[in-house]
């Protein structure tokens, strides 16, 4: 994910409520991490158990306890003594910190293979993403249904994102309409954007954006096999202390 997010967290009335001073110096790479312990946390608490440690969580998603533990720390004093990090406890204050301890109502544009398989995605409602509208400038899918939501024309989508309260906006559309779909919504009262067409958008102060690009995410695991590979190489090669070569 590029980190596109805006600097400016001065969300509208329709937005949250601002973060703590400490959720806004918070590293994306951290709060990156947050997400996977909330779904750690999430799978914990399905499976019956109240409590778990740092050194659990963090064995889990194979980061060290005391990663777990400082990353924690940004944003306050979740763990009891003895205990370890009631699960409920912490499920419910990393919802808050991200935001999704309300619902936040999305709309997808461009409803072409990806925006479909979005619309088809089930997991974004229990965690608080709420898909109610979904629009499309190709009239020959105007009036379908992807999910459960029907296509709309781009015509509506301003009428339809102010009468739905839609905050959140996810732009699957070609390149080439990207910013000008990312525009519209932000007049319509948007205040932040998921975008996964490949273009870098330019967006007003208050607006939120991230950017998806899974050619990105490709790379990173390139460079990670490629650098894991060196250094099991590097190691096998290295006869260790001592030995003379
Ligand atoms: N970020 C990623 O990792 C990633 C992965 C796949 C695709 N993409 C990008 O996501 C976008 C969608 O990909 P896709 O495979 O679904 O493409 P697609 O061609 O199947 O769908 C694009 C849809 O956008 C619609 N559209 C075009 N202009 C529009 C406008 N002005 N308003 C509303 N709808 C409009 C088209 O009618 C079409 O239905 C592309 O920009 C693609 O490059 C990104």
């Amino acid at each position: 994910m590029s980190d596109e997010l805006s600097s400016d967290q001065n969300h509208s009335a329709k937005g949250p409520p601002p973060r703590s001073d400490e959720a806004k110096v918070a590293p994306k790479a951290v709060v990156n991490r947050l997400s996977l312990y909330l779904r750690e946390l999430q799978r914990i608490e399905q499976s019956g158990k109240e409590t778990v440690s740092s050194s659990q969580l963090g064995k889990l998603l194979g980061f060290t306890d005391a990663q777990v533990r400082k990353d924690l720390a940004y944003f306050g004093q979740f763990g009891h003594p003895g205990v370890g990090y009631r699960c409920a406890e912490l499920v419910a204050a990393i919802r808050r910190i991200l935001g999704t301890d309300r619902e936040w109502v999305v709309a997808i544009v461009g409803v072409g293979n990806l925006g479909r398989a979005l619309l088809g995605y089930k997991g974004f409602r229990p965690q608080g993403f709420r898909v109610a509208a979904a629009f499309d400038s190709d009239p020959s899918k105007v009036g379908m249904s992807f999910g459960g939501v029907a296509v709309e024309p781009t015509t509506a989508l301003e009428t339809t994102v102010r009468e739905r309260g839609v905050t959140l906006g996810l732009i699957a559309t070609a390149a080439e309409a990207a910013q000008e779909t990312a525009d519209r919504l932000v007049s319509a009262g948007v205040v932040g954007i998921l975008n996964f067409a490949p273009m870098t958008l330019s967006l007003p102060p208050g607006v939120s954006l991230v950017g998806v690009d899974l050619a990105t995410e490709l790379e990173q695991l390139s460079f990670s096999v490629a650098n894991s590979q060196a250094a099991v190489a590097t190691e096998q090669s290295d006869p260790g202390p001592g030995v003379a070569r």
